[in-house]
């Protein structure tokens, strides 16, 4: 740095500020605000950075930065924002900050022809220049390739993914129906698996990997979409500000009197499953979502006997929701169906082609086999308590929901077939980071994703650099060191055998007295000097340092520490559904609804036919390993 020279120093809101050194000491500088003369402060040595000489000027690529610091690099981001440049280079990774609004022109037919086959660099950054870098290195190396899209939920990326399809199937599309409809089959996947949450109204919560397939001449052929782990405890249960799936709200809103006298729908305040959540919001229009879904459906070759299907199990769910019980009161315990349900009991049936009898039994009991005494073998129905029925309710519900979504992405995937395909790009899109005031079971399975998916960015990018060292060095006598500890602390964390968090919370579900504060003890007794893991009561903000060690966990995250509050957590990590409910759906008179429940392995599970409620992880679920070659995109949030 130096002398007299404008230095960025840290800044308590803004990140960084511009000032001037005016003393030093042994390890901080005393730095004077440009901004505010005279009102010096002190600033540890290592997070003062130099500024570049023009800080309002601004480059495309941050590599082309004079100075190479944090503060260099988000100035870099913040002018370009400031002047709607919302895409910035990082050599070939892109980032992109959400603008919000739309920015006119940026995405347009003649933004699209212009980038085709243009190299990277050219013309000024961009989402299609990406994908047709990616175009391209197909092309050349003759290899499938993939697109990362990461940041926090709300950052961008389920648009920039849109755009990339755009980009491909307008710009190398084969002209045919095809292409429309790989760009039409996302609001149908929005309807079924996106949400309002605190960070974004039409939050995704699964994530998706969709792949472009191409023939031998490059062209569009086809298109195949992989979906990974719908939120499942939304379809039950959402925040005071948070929505359960769209297409809850959009069919009460959108079906017509008709269909609604049909699915016996009225108001969402009316229904259980979505009137725990914000049920308006001024930004939301459910009833023009309907009709445009409606439309998406109808480009992509859905016939309206599929359509009432999907609407029907979905109206299924709504009065499956409004099931309630109480307790019979006799010496036996168990419970009953309070009297006043009957009408969702039937409704309920009659939408999911089940007898309304044995529905009201499959909720409140359970059929045992017995294994052992009198006659091995005999089935016997254990009733259930009000809570265990309202568990069991709530997650057949889950079931039945998470099968019709399993189905709308297969029936997505028909509506774009290839026989054979040379070579496809891929771009994956998953749930991003999240981070509110109460965090539980669902932020922690999206963030150990997010947290997975940068650890491979990092070890893919180092790996890239440390080659290029590796050569520019060579013959130098020079070891390189990577301090990449604080990323490796994570994976025995979270995935280690029997002491990773998720083979602990397994462990606990397996217990036949599992607790939420029995897992917690255990995840702070079993990494107790853990870099990345500290008790709640170690919390900057005072609403996490009320809970008790047994009552949550703060991790260290790449992108901040998160404080999870475990209560809930074997509940959530559980989806199992008793035999008898299973059985139930798996032989309903309606085709549709067996189908979905075809290929159910649940049922033939041995520990099930032995009566036991059996237990399958959703922790577990969620272990991934990543493993992809080729672009990144990363989205911020703007500043
Ligand atoms: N490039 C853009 N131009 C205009 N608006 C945008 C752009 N990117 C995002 N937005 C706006 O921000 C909202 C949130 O973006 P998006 O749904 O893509 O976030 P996300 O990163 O996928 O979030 P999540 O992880 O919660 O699914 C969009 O609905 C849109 O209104």
């Amino acid at each position: 740095m130096e002398d007299g020279k404008p230095v960025w120093a840290p800044h308590p809101t803004d990140g960084f500020q511009l000032g001037t050194i005016t003393d030093i000491g042994a390890d901080t500088l005393t730095i004077e605000p440009l901004n505010q003369k005279g009102k010096i402060f002190l600033a540890p040595m290592n997070q003062v950075f130099p500024a570049e000489d023009d800080v309002n000027k601004h480059v495309d690529d941050n590599c082309s930065l004079m100075y190479l610091n944090e503060a260099t690099l988000l100035n870099n981001v913040r002018v370009r924002y400031s002047k709607d440049h919302i895409y910035t280079y990082v050599a070939n990774i892109l980032i992109a900050v959400n603008p919000y609004f739309d920015i006119p022109k940026l995405y347009g037919p003649d933004a699209i022809k212009s980038y085709q086959g243009k190299s990277l660099g050219t013309l000024p950054p961009h989402v299609y220049a990406i994908a047709d870098k990616t175009y391209r290195d197909m092309k050349v190396l003759k290899m499938s390739q993939s697109i990362i899209v990461s940041g926090e939920s709300g950052a961008g990326k389920t648009e920039n993914t849109k755009f990339v399809l755009r980009y491909l199937t307008t710009s190398y599309g084969s002209g045919q129906d095809i292409d429309e409809r790989i760009v039409e089959a996302n609001p149908l996947l929005e309807a079924f698996g996106n949400a309002k949450t605190v960070r974004n109204n039409n939050s995704s919560r699964f994530g998706k990997f969709v792949e472009i397939h191409f023939n031998s001449k490059n062209a569009v052929v086809g298109g195949f979409v992989s979906h990974y782990l719908l939120e499942k405890s939304r379809i039950c249960m959402q925040s005071n500000e948070e929505r359960n799936y769209h297409i809850f709200y959009r069919l009460c809103a959108g079906a017509s009197e008709d269909l609604k006298k049909k699915l016996h729908l009225d108001s969402p305040d009316n229904f259980r499953h979505v009137k725990t959540g914000a049920l308006k919001d001024p930004l939301l229009d459910d009833h023009g979502d309907f009709n445009r879904m409606c439309e998406a459906m109808k480009k992509i070759g859905l016939n309206d006997t599929e359509k009432l299907d999907l609407f029907r199990v979905v109206a299924g769910v709504l009065h499956l929701g409004n099931i309630d019980f109480e307790e019979t009161g006799s010496s036996s315990g168990g419970c009953v169906l309070k009297n006043q349900c009957n009408d969702s009991l039937q409704y309920c049936a009659d939408l999911l082609g089940l007898d309304q009898d044995d529905l009201r039994v499959s909720l409140t009991t359970r059929v045992m086999l017995t294994t052992a005494g009198g006659a091995k073998g005999t089935v016997i129905k254990v009733p259930l308590k009000v809570e265990q029925a309202n568990n069991a309710r709530d997650a057949l519900a889950k079931a039945v929901y998470s099968r019709l979504f399993d189905h709308v992405v297969k029936r997505v995937n028909q509506c774009f077939p290839f026989e054979t395909s040379s070579n496809f790009i891929g771009v994956l899109d998953i749930a991003g980071f999240e981070y509110f005031e109460h965090n539980s079971f669902e932020q922690f399975c999206i963030n150990y994703c997010n947290e997975k998916l940068q650890q491979f960015f990092n070890e893919r990018i180092l790996k890239e650099v440390g080659l290029l060292f590796t050569k520019i060095l060579s013959g130098l006598n020079v070891t390189i060191l990577w301090l990449m500890d604080k990323y490796l602390t994570f994976p025995d964390l979270v995935e280690a055998k029997l002491t990773g968090i998720l083979d602990i919370l397994d462990e606990e579900n397996r217990l036949p007295q599992a607790s939420d504060q029995h897992f917690a003890q255990a995840v702070h007794s079993k990494h107790k000097d853990h870099f990345r893991l500290t008790v709640p009561r170690k919390s900057k903000l005072t609403v996490h340092r009320t809970l008790r060690d047994d009552e949550g966990f703060i991790i260290r995250h790449f992108a901040g520490a998160v404080c999870y509050e475990t209560i809930r957590f074997v509940e959530k990590n559980n989806d199992a559904l008793h035999m008898s409910l299973e059985s139930l759906v798996c032989e309903s008179k309606d085709k549709f609804v067996r189908e979905l429940f075809e290929n159910s392995n649940t049922s033939k599970d041995s520990k099930q036919k032995a009566g036991k409620l059996s237990f399958i992880s959703v922790g577990n679920k969620f272990k991934v390993r990543v493993t992809v070659k080729g672009s990144f995109l990363i989205v911020r949030k703007s500043p």
